[in-house]
Order: C-alpha cells, then structure tokens, then sequence
C-alpha cells in the first residue's frame, strides 16, 4: 500500500461490490472498502481470506476517504437512481477537486449525461456485466467519460477485466454517457435473447411435452455448436437443476413473473425517442411486464381455456435453427442503436470494438460475436443482418424462424420476441411496404400531406378541399 494507503476505494458491497472489490484485491491492488450497513463490511472482509490483506474496512465515508492515496479514485456500486445522486452528494465534500468518482452500476445514461455535466470533480460512467461471477472473476467493462479520467484507473479496469485471448474486455468507449448506454443495450439484446429461449422452452415443454432433463440436454447441445453462449449454457443449468426444498425440478416451483430493473425498459423508451426500430428488444420487455399479469392471466385461462397445445411438427434442428435467426436479430437491433445514439449525440462509439468487448465476461456473450465484429469491422455503417457473414446465415436459417412462428401461433405458444425479430427481418427486406395506405389515411383525416411517387412533397388526395399545391419543386 502506498504510505499505508490504498490505490481506489469502493462503497457499496452487495453482489456486485463485493465480488468486485474481490476482485481487485486479487489482482493485487489494495481497496478501501464501505457499505451503508457496517455489518456487510465487517462479514466481506472477514470472510474474504488471503484478500484481506489488500482491503481496508472503512466504517464511515471520512475514513474511506481518508484510506486512499490521492488523487483518489472511489467506484460506487450501489442501484441505478437516487442513492447514486446520494452518495455522489455525500462523497463529494469529503473530497479533494481532482478525486474522481466513478459509477460502476447501471445506470440510465441520461442521468450519467447529467451527473457529468453537474460534476464538481472527475467523473466516470462505467458499465459493468457479468453478474456476480463475472464482477468477481472478470466482467465486460463499458467506459464512460474523460479520456483522462480513464487513464487514472485504466490499469485496474484491464487488470479485474475479462479476457478474450489476451485482450481485455475493457476499454472507454465513448465520453460522458457513453458506456452506461452500451451497457443499456447490452441488456436490452439480453432480455431479447433470453425471452427468445424462454419462448423456445416453451415449445419443448408445453408444445413437445419435453421433461425438465431433456430440455437440459437439449440446451446443452445446442451450446456445442452456433448458438454457443453463456445464456445458452445456464438455461441448460437452470432447466436441470432441482429445488432444494422439494426436490421437484426448479423450474416447475419458480413462479413466471419475470422481474425486472429498468435497463431494458429504458432501452425500449430510448429507441422510441430515437425512432430507431428495436422490435425484438421492446416485445422481450412488454412480455416481462405481461408475465408479472398472473392474475389477469389466470382469468384469461379460465375464461379462453389454456392456449398453448401439443404438437410435434417442430424438430430441434428447426428450433435451434429459428434461436439463431433470432439472436443475430436481437443484437443487430441492438448495434443499430448504437449507431443511431451516436449520430443523435455526435458520440463516435467504435462498434466493432463493443462486439469485441462483449466476446467474455458479460451476459451476452456468444461465439458469434467473434464474427459480429469481424462484419462490422468490414462493413462500417451497415445493419449487422446486411453484412454478407449474416445476411447468408439469415438466408439459411430464417424459413426455420418463420416455421417456428407459424406453428407456435397454430398451436397457441406465445412466441412475441421470434414473432417480431421475424417481423423486423420481412419488413427490412420489403422495399415497398404498406405504409402509403397510413399517409393516405392521415391525409384524408388531418390534411397532413404525402410525398408523391414523382418526388413532390406535401400533395393532398382528391378529398383535400382546396387543389393540392407543390411545396417544393421535384426532386431532380
Ligand atoms: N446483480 C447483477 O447481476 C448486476 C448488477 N449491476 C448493477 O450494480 C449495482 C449494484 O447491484 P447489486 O450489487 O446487484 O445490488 P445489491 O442489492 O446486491 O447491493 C446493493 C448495494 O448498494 C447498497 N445500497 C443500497 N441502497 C443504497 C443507498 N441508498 N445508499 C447507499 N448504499 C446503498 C447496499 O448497501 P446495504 O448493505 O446497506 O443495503 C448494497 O451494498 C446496481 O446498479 C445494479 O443494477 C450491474 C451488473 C450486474
Ligand atoms: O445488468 C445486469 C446483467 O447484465 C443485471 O443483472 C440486471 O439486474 C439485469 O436486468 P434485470 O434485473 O432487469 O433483469
């Protein structure tokens, strides 16, 4: 420690925190640590064995501050909202002008935005996935902030992070914001891939009549080959494991009402204010809010009869075939938001970089985002499900998505996240669609005009009273 000091402080050691400031002490940098309730702190560094040596228990925010050598550095990680504007205001006065607090949980990139511009001092917004194993043995780090900011914890960030051969999952992706919005739609592609193979495991359950096991080894398998993921992996975990205090399969005695936190509701309100499509995403988050209805679906059973039936004209390699048409959807929506964030904010957030960073570590990893970014890398500015590796799987595999679709609709399988990844991908392919019948509409109720096929703008139909005058000259 340097004059008995230590390099960067931590408050808050919940999940993450702790496995977190674990994490850097293992990596040989020594952490002031402080929870609102000094019993956590007191347990965490008790229990935390040979790391102990590299942790200092602070009981007030004065003695953190006081344990670490300036310029400080001081990771929050503590949940999204007001507690973070709350120890931000009761840190801040403990410090010095260049100490340099940094938010290490979710947070809603907008409230980052905002946090640094009201900043009295250096600040970081920083991403951070992997849940509890990943924050303990090697997350994805999403950077947000002052390049020079970065530089002064860019060290321990390489070091906690995970690593894809020997690139670190790391880096700051982009000022102010930036990484807490990356980290945003890193969750909103999660709660898409996870519905799409909830929907699935639907299908092998209520639809096939699979058993608990053999969804398992189902799950398994299919992580062997192109859908080889970390969501992939512990649905087979979670289909097999048993509850402790029944011994029934865990999966019959968990209740379906899928909780929720914000990240993927502020992902879906993002890209409405961005008009950038992300149907996949937004369908993932209105069925955690349709599963938490039970009331209301139990009704609806009682009243309609239960929807979902047995039916066996889907085989696995059709249903494996619809999750990967489904997944490149899911984080091609996704990237395009990023893309259309940066253009809104004049951010320059380096996608192919985002795909590299989410290789390990996070939620989302996945062997294809080894070729995601290699797609991006070789076609800048293009939609992921365009670029020639994809756009060739999707043209392998989408007739599998699409039979998957109809015959879950057929036999009554919800399937809201696959119904609109589909969705995206036929009206992304449809170069003249339906919406000439809406602008007809809006102009014969509101006289709202139409572009004309011959490049005249505002034109009214035959139902406009007065005679429809060009606005503009033809497009030449
Ligand atoms: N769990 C996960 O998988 C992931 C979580 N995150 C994010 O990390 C952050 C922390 O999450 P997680 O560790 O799961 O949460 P936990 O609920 O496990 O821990 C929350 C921590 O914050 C402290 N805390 C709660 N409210 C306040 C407050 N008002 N003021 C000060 N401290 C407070 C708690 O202290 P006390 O002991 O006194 O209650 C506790 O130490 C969140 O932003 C979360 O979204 C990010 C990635 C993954
Ligand atoms: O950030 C995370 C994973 O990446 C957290 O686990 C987050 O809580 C997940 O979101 P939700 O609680 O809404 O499912």
């Amino acid at each position: 420690m340097q004059d008995g000091q230590a390099r960067i402080g931590l408050i808050g050691l919940g999940t993450m925190g702790a496995a977190l400031a674990s994490n850097i002490a293992e990596k040989g940098f020594e952490v002031a640590v402080f929870n609102r309730t000094t019993q956590v702190t007191r347990e965490f560094v008790a229990d935390a064995g040979d790391l102990a040596a590299r942790m200092v228990p602070t009981e007030t925010l004065e003695a953190l501050v006081a344990a670490i050598a300036p310029p400080r550095a001081i990771i929050l990680m503590v949940p999204a909202g007001q507690p973070v504007d709350d120890q931000i205001a009761a840190l801040r006065p403990l410090l010095d002008a260049d100490d340099l607090i940094i938010d290490c949980g979710n947070a809603n990139f907008h409230e980052t935005d905002r946090r640094v511009a009201e900043a009295t001092g250096p600040f970081l917004g920083v991403g951070v996935s992997g849940g509890e194993e990943g924050a303990r043995h090697g997350p994805a780090i999403m950077g947000g902030g002052d390049p020079a900011h970065w530089a002064r914890v860019e060290d321990i960030m390489l070091a906690i992070a995970a690593h894809h051969g020997d690139e670190p999952c790391a880096a700051l992706v982009g000022p102010e914001g930036a990484g807490h919005f990356v980290k945003m739609v890193h969750n909103g592609i999660e709660y898409a891939d996870m519905q799409m193979i909830a929907e699935v495991y639907g299908i092998l359950r209520e639809g096939h009549g699979m058993g608990y096991d053999a969804i398992a080894d189902v799950f398994a398998r299919w992580d062997e080959g192109p859908l080889k993921s970390y969501l992939i992996e512990i649905s087979s975990a979670v289909a097999r494991a048993r509850d402790v205090a029944t011994g029934e399969p865990l999966l019959s005695q968990i209740i379906d009402a899928a909780g929720q936190k914000g990240t993927g509701r502020w992902t879906a309100i993002e890209s409405q204010h961005l008009m950038t499509p992300i149907p996949a995403i937004e369908a993932a988050v209105v069925a955690r809010n349709v599963s938490s209805r039970r009331e209301e679906r139990a009704r609806g059973e009682a009243m309609f009869g239960a929807a979902p039936e047995r039916f066996d004209t889907l085989d696995h390699d059709t249903l494996e075939r619809a999750l990967i048409a489904g997944k490149i959807l899911c984080y091609a929506q996704g990237f395009v938001m990023i893309a259309a964030t940066c253009e809104a904010h004049g951010w320059d957030i380096d996608l192919p970089q985002v795909a590299r960073l989410w290789r390990e570590g996070c939620i989302i990893r996945s062997t294809m985002l080894d070729d995601m970014a290699a797609a991006l890398e070789a076609h800048p500015g293009e939609n992921l499900m365009r670029t020639p590796f994809f756009a060739n799987l999707l043209k392998e595999n989408h007739g599998a998505l699409r039979r998957v679709v109809a015959e879950a609709a057929l036999h009554g399988h919800p399937t809201p996240a696959l119904s609109s990844g589909l969705a995206y991908f036929d009206a992304m392919r449809t170069a003249r669609g339906t919406a000439a019948l809406i602008q007809g509409q809006r102009d014969f109720f509101g006289l709202h005009g139409f572009e004309h096929v011959n490049g005249l703008f505002h034109q009214h139909g035959p139902w406009a009273r007065q005679t429809a005058t060009p606005k503009h000259e033809p497009k030449t």
